[in-house]
């Protein structure tokens, strides 16, 4: 028999009053996968999270985290979580924390290793109301790993962090990866999600919008952006063939372009000379607002 998938979300409804925040969302990601949950503000990626974690009953739908039921997954300590608004006991310290959490599992990850995989050296004898709110964050993602999950389901975990503590963080997300734990993130950032993963979901509205590489997702606007210097005049120029639009400043123009083969082979058919000629696809954060556009899901 195949092995369930680490996370099956099917027909997934959360309401909040009048409220849909997720509409009847499918997902399914085999152990193994590192996927980015990709969306705006209010797009549903926390309530998504938060379903699949049962912490609430979802409106409809249903979750299965490695073929069971939310909470008798994270008992049996299938699962780990840092949760946007995850809280730590006052006035404790970080190792009295991490202890007390290490106990609850019968096979908790060997102190050091989960200390230095969490970034956390140093930290121990601190309270915890005295961490800074990435320093905070580590530890959140300590405690998550604390009985070693095959499954993360992390939301937003890098919000609190400078640029290299985020770096960090994500170099301990992918050597996760490597030892085969399945990584679940929500995320704004888009290089994040780029960088990281090896399958970004966009949720808009609370529906998928796009699954696939952060490379196909790119490739799901089709057009190109065509560069090159130009102080002079620009006439003809959105008249070419596949151009979609013209824009640049006085310096550059840039052509949006629905065919970029075309309207390659008529500027180089013509009189204008182009110094530093460019053509580019989408950015993963173009592909993204572009999406979501499409799909009239801002709110
Ligand atoms: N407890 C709640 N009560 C009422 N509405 C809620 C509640 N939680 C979320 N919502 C609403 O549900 C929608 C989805 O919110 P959710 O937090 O799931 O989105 P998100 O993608 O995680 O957003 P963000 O990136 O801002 O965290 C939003 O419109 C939000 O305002």
């Amino acid at each position: 028999m195949p092995a369930a998938p680490a996370l099956q979300i099917e027909g997934l409804t959360v309401r909040y009053g009048g409220t849909l925040a997720v509409d009847a969302l499918d997902l399914r990601i085999a152990a193994g996968e590192t996927v980015a949950l990709l969306g705006a503000n209010g797009a549903g990626k926390s309530s998504t999270l938060n379903a699949a974690l049962g912490l609430f009953r979802p409106t409809a739908g249903r979750v299965l985290l490695h073929g069971r039921a939310p909470a008798e997954a994270i008992r049996a300590g299938g699962v780990g979580a840092m949760l946007q608004h995850g809280g730590l006991p006052s006035e404790t310290r970080v190792g009295e924390v991490l202890a007390l959490v290490r106990r609850r599992h019968a096979e908790p990850w060997p102190l050091d290793d989960l200390v230095a995989t969490a970034g956390i050296d140093g930290l121990l004898d601190r309270r915890v109301d005295a961490l800074s709110g990435g320093q905070r964050q580590r530890v959140l993602l300590a405690l998550a790993l604390a009985g070693a999950p095959p499954l993360l389901l992390l939301d937003e975990p890098t919000a609190a962090m400078d640029v290299e503590a985020r770096r960090a963080f994500w170099t301990t997300m992918r050597a996760l990866a490597r030892r085969g734990h399945t990584v679940v993130f929500a995320t704004h950032h888009l290089e994040e999600a780029d960088a990281v993963a090896d399958r970004v979901v966009v949720v808009s509205a609370g529906r998928v919008v796009a699954d696939g590489t952060a490379a196909s997702i790119r490739s799901r606007v089709s057009g190109r952006t065509i560069r090159f210097g130009c102080s002079g005049p620009r006439e003809g120029l959105a008249g070419l063939p596949g151009v979609t639009g013209v824009g640049g400043d006085d310096e550059v123009v840039e052509l949006a372009t629905a065919d970029a083969e075309a309207t390659l082979r008529a500027l180089l058919a013509g009189p204008r000379p182009l110094p530093d000629l460019e053509v580019r696809g989408a950015t993963l954060e173009e592909a993204f607002l572009h999406l979501i556009d499409r799909t009239g899901a801002h709110r």
